[in-house]
Formats: structure tokens, sequence, C-alpha cells
């Protein structure tokens, strides 16, 4: 297991905004970190540098050996993105069937889709919505399905923009449990969300708050 570095990182969108001036962090494996900001400060644009989808402008990001960008296979095969957009689901295929869809995307072999898949559908309660569709199921039952979409492969790196969104205690609860796990295991993990929302009753081992492009203990 590693840990994720994100040195001086720059971005400035096209036509838009400098987000941010020299973000650095560091995350150790075994740990998992709170990243907060007010809305607009730049979360969403750093774990997605942080995931490999969009690049910096200038800085450095590392799990480990492994650079985003020029190991994107490995990277992404260790690591799980999950956005803060509802997107993602299939209005019309079952629960079930997207299961099946990650697992063959995340190239699982059938032992270890059968395990990994049961083992979703128990850390996110999803055995009585299996034969459901996302159009036809509430918005915190779409987030528990996204998340089990989120930790079916058994990433390592885990990176979860505003995870909690429309969970209830008990959704609440099962998502701290996966939050444990993967710090047990070894794994890194970073939980965005806006300024001011608490955490959640997680036991974090680092909180940041990005302000003015950089990241400074909270
Ligand atoms: N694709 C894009 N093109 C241009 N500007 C963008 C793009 N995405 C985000 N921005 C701008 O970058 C800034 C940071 O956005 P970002 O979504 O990273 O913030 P955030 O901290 O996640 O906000 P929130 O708490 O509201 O989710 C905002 O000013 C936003 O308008």
């Amino acid at each position: 297991m590693s840990d994720l570095r994100a040195h001086g990182v720059h971005k400035t969108w096209r036509g838009g905004p400098t987000v941010l001036e020299g973000a650095s962090l560091d995350v150790p494996a075994g740990t998992s970190t709170l990243l907060t900001g007010r809305n607009g400060a730049g979360k969403t644009t750093l774990l997605r540098i942080l995931a490999g989808l969009i690049g910096a402008d200038a800085g450095e990001v590392r799990y480990g050996d492994l650079d985003p960008e020029r190991s994107a296979t490995d990277y992404r095969r260790r690591m799980a993105y999950l956005g803060v957009v509802s997107a993602g689901l299939y209005p019309r295929l079952k629960v079930r069937h997207h299961l099946d869809l990650w697992a063959r995307l995340a190239y699982l072999s059938a032992a270890e889709q059968d395990a990994r898949t049961a083992e979703m559908v128990e850390a996110f309660a999803l055995r009585e919505l299996l034969d459901r569709r996302p159009d036809r199921m509430s918005m915190g039952q779409r987030q528990r399905l996204r998340l089990a979409g989120t930790f079916l492969h058994g990433p390592e790196l885990v990176l979860l923009d505003e995870p909690a969104n429309s969970l209830d205690d008990v959704g609440l609860e099962l998502l701290r449990t996966m939050v444990a796990r993967t710090r047990a295991s070894g794994g890194v993990l970073v939980w965005a969300q806006p300024f001011g929302e608490g955490a959640h009753g997680i036991d974090f081992d680092a909180h940041w708050v990005l302000e003015g492009g950089k990241l400074v203990p909270a």
C-alpha cells in the first residue's frame, strides 16, 4: 500500500478562474482525510486532478510511484473516484446488472466478481433492490448503488466528492464502515465536502481546508 502525495498543484480553467495555486497534500497509507472549503474553492477540481481525470497546469501527483497521467491504467485499477454529480447510472438497468457491468469493466474474474458483488450488496444494503431500476429508486438508494460501484473493485485509493449526499443515517453508517475498512486495509481515502457540513461522525486522521488555491490544515 502507498501514500498519496500532491505537490504544488496549479490549475486555471481555460477562460475561467485560477482555482489551485500551489496546493500540496500528503495522505499516508491507512489514513483518511477530510477536505473542505467554501463553494467554488476548488475541491472538485483538486479531487479530479488527484483521480487523474483532468491534468494540472503544474505540480505533481503520485500514489506511491504511480503518476496518474503516465501510468493511467495501473492508477485507475487501484483508484476509485465518486463524483458529486448524480451521474453514472443507467436509468433502466437493474441494480444487479449495474454490478455485473462494473465488475466486467474492472476485469474482475468470475470468482472475484461473485465475491465482490456479494460484499457490496451486503455493505450497501442492496439486496432488496437488486431487481430495481434507478429510475424507480430514491436519491439515497441511488447513492448507495453509486457507492457500491465505487468500492466494487476493491480500490486502495478512494476519492469521494460529497459522498454522504442524500444518505439517511443508515446509509451513512454503511459508508462509515467502508471508510473504516479502507483505512484498516492500508488504503488511502479523501472525502471532500463544503465547509460547515460537519464530519458526519467520522474520525478523520486529517482535515485540510482549501483556501485561496492552497491547502491549509484545519
Ligand atoms: N469545467 C470548468 N470550466 C471552467 N470553470 C470551472 C470548471 N469547473 C469548475 N470551474 C470553476 O472552478 C471553480 C472551482 O470549482 P469546483 O467545482 O472545483 O469547486 P468546489 O470547491 O468543488 O465547489 P462546491 O463546494 O460548490 O462543490 C469555480 O469557480 C468553478 O466555476
